[in-house]
């Protein structure tokens, strides 16, 4: 290619003298640098711009101008008798795929000095396969019909309007080939220097075909590798440019809107205003939920502004939540997720609907939270509707019930253990239940019987919000709502040591309180019926006489005690009808010494006869006192200690010792009005206490 002829070689001979004259000084370097890359071994090539004032005529074997106008306008200043040429030029297409990314349908303007070079440069662009763009001719003077945000130029930069955004310039225009040719010609070189420019025009367009065609074959197995991939995705995703042009429409959005492809519009995929309008807005990128021919469509927007571009995903509301209804099942059966949402707490009782109440609130925070309850209340109820009901409810559930689980066990369940930590630890290591709750909720059932070292343990994660497993030496973070429950009093347990302290605060950030069955009995009648359908028995009757028994009962064992007896009642009774022989053992026993103490006598009705007995062994205030404060923690389904006692009576009786009360309360026992019982249930009201201290109370005033 750079074959140097013997006549340019030769020294002897006179070296040909070529002026090439530009608009712009930019132009000018372009042009001269295409011309010397053929002619400067034999011909001394000289530019001159337009920009720069010519100080002499310009003289020269050959001058050429770059345009007609400049040709007129530069007349002046070259020397009579040169020979003038005015050439023809074209597009330079080595910065071509500077335009491949503008998306298909935008509107562009073509800036260039003149209204049919605009107009030429155009036709290039089409003829090279740029024939997707909305290319408006732009030049001095011109009128503007389109307003546009990006102009492409060929080098003529300073011409571009000042309100376009983006510019992609070409570079100047370069000579026509057919101009080449011309200028050879004059200049007496087509001999030496024809094949040298037509091979160099040859291996240009092949190089740049090539080039092109790779782009192109990249960008198609791309389109198809993309295509495929969008077409799996089982929900529907189209994108569209600014103008509403669809780039892309996946097999999914087909079978929700109908049959469309790129380059449709997308205000066409619907008929519905509002689909339209909220698909067309590029200020409304919020979710939406549309129907769309009895489909209901979860709209979600993003705009992508470097590409003038927007991204809609749309999901099947429907398929969506079987999807997620799947998932949580999954969860289900792998026991790592709460199975309760408050619709299935059963009770109408107001203290229970305070407690659902309250426990709706708390579910709102990611606090730690103390459940407090006797054992069988639904404390694990509650802590899953609350998880259900909270922020983290898509993440796992996991329980835990410390009443009958050894220290070792506990702590390897807890924080899990790495691989050798123990002997029979399992391979590869465990996760522990703190790991497998991250994100989400660990219920920490019966925490007052988690033994000193592993409440140490406990403390610190909750401080440190990260654990360590056994035999490990690396801290994990985790990200985890507590909620511990207990039927124990905690406080008390505190004072005595047995409990920490910043423990008990830590996990006390919130407080519920789940009250005992026999506090609301006016919900035994709704679980009844609740646990003969959940247990597929709608049909078994109870009698009047049975379902009066059953709200008469201690029920001590609370609600899992109650559900427990109409399991035995389903089992036990063929005939249809539940009756009083079909009740369990020992029924009529709990009930008599739950409410009445040993004697089972019948609820009393003189029950003036209570007062004039209190006055025979002491002061009558003192016993209405203590019956109405036992009340109030019967009503909230509390019991009360002698030590509470003595306390909240110090301020009106302050002469009474504990042992003082330990009496009151025997005389209280003695005349059936309490019943005392060691443990969990303590001190409570009878029928009769009940009655007399409600009797009374109409009459004098309350001492509580
Ligand atoms: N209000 C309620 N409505 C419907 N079912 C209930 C209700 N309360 C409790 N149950 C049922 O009673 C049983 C015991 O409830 P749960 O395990 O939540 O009690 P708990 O207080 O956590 O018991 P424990 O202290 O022994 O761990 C469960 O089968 C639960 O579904």
């Amino acid at each position: 290619m750079n074959q140097i002829s013997d006549k340019c070689l030769g020294g002897h001979i006179k070296r040909k003298k070529l002026a090439i004259v530009a608009g712009s000084e930019a132009t000018k370097e372009t042009l001269c640098q295409q011309m010397r890359q053929f002619l400067a071994d034999c011909v001394d090539i000289q530019g001159y711009s337009e920009e720069i004032p010519v100080q002499e005529p310009i003289k020269a074997d050959l001058v050429v101008m770059s345009s007609k106008i400049l040709a007129e306008e530069m007349a002046g200043f070259v020397e009579a008798g040169c020979p003038v040429l005015i050439v023809r030029r074209s597009l330079n297409v080595e910065h071509i795929e500077k335009l491949f990314g503008i998306p298909k349908g935008t509107s562009v303007y073509f800036v260039n000095d003149l209204k049919e070079n605009a107009h030429s440069c155009i036709e290039a662009l089409k003829e090279i396969g740029i024939d997707y763009l909305d290319l408006i001719p732009y030049y001095p003077g011109c009128r503007v019909y389109k307003k546009a945000d990006m102009a492409i130029t060929a080098g003529e930069l300073a011409l571009v309007p000042e309100s376009v955004g983006k510019v992609i310039d070409l570079g100047a225009r370069s000579i026509d080939i057919s101009s080449i040719v011309e200028i050879l010609q004059q200049l007496d070189l087509m001999e030496e220097k024809l094949s040298l420019v037509s091979e160099n025009y040859k291996e240009n367009m092949v190089r740049f075909s090539s080039h092109l065609y790779h782009l192109f074959d990249e960008a198609a197995n791309m389109n198809q590798y993309l295509g495929k991939i969008l077409n799996q995705i089982n929900d529907g995703i189209i994108a569209y440019y600014g103008n509403g042009i669809l780039s892309i429409f996946n097999e999914k959005s087909r079978t929700m809107f109908g049959p469309a492809a790129a380059g449709d519009f997308v205000h066409n995929l619907a008929m519905d205003r509002q689909i339209k309008e909220y698909l067309l807005s590029k200020e409304d990128m919020s979710d939406r939920l549309f129907r769309l021919d009895h489909q209901e469509l979860i709209f979600s927007k993003v705009r992508i502004e470097k590409i003038d571009t927007t991204v809609c995903t749309i999901k099947n509301a429907k398929e969506n939540k079987d999807i997620e209804v799947k998932l949580r099942q999954d969860l289900i059966r792998k026991g790592y997720i709460g199975k309760y949402r408050f619709t299935d707490i059963v009770g109408s009782s107001p203290v229970m609907q305070e407690a659902i109440h309250i426990a709706k609130k708390l579910a709102k925070s990611d606090l730690n939270l103390l459940i407090y309850g006797e054992s069988g209340v639904g404390k694990e109820l509650f802590a899953s509707a609350i998880h259900n009901e909270s922020l983290g409810n898509r993440g796992p559930f996991v329980a835990i019930n410390f009443s009958a689980l050894p220290e070792e066990l506990a702590e390897s369940e807890l924080f899990g253990y790495e691989e050798g930590a123990f002997t029979g630890a399992k391979k590869g290591g465990r996760l522990g239940i703190f790991e497998q709750a991250n994100q989400g909720t660990i219920f920490l059932d019966e925490i007052g019987d988690v033994s000193p070292r592993i409440q140490a343990r406990l403390l610190r994660v909750l401080q440190e919000k990260e654990i360590r497993r056994v035999g490990g030496s690396e801290n994990i973070p985790i990200d985890v709502r507590v909620i511990a429950a207990t039927n124990k009093d905690l406080v008390q347990m505190c004072r005595e040591g047995q409990f920490r302290e910043d423990l008990y605060h830590r996990l006390k950030n919130f407080y519920l309180k789940v009250p005992p069955l026999c506090a609301r009995r006016e919900d035994i009648d709704l679980l009844v019926n609740h646990f003969l359908q959940k247990h597929g028995c709608r049909q078994l009757q109870i009698s009047a006489e049975v379902m009066e028994l059953l709200r008469r009962n201690p029920w001590r064992g609370n609600v899992r005690e109650l559900e427990n007896v109409v399991e035995y009642l389903m089992a036990v009774c063929d005939s249809g009808i539940v009756e009083t022989a079909h009740l369990p053992e020992g029924f009529f026993e709990d009930i008599r010494s739950g409410w009445e103490g040993a004697s089972g006598e019948a609820p009393d009705k003189d029950l003036n006869r209570y007062t004039e007995s209190l006055w025979e062994k002491g002061n009558l205030a003192e016993y209405l006192f203590f019956l109405n404060l036992i009340k109030t923690y019967t009503d909230k389904g509390c019991t009360i200690s002698r030590r509470t006692m003595t306390l909240r009576a110090r301020e009106q009786f302050p002469y009474l010792t504990e042992e003082r009360v330990r009496k009151k309360t025997d005389d209280l026992q003695e005349l059936k009005l309490i019943t005392k019982s060691v443990g969990r249930v303590g001190m409570r009201l009878t029928i009769n206490g009940m009655k007399y201290i409600e009797y009374n109370n109409q009459f004098a005033p309350i001492y509580s």
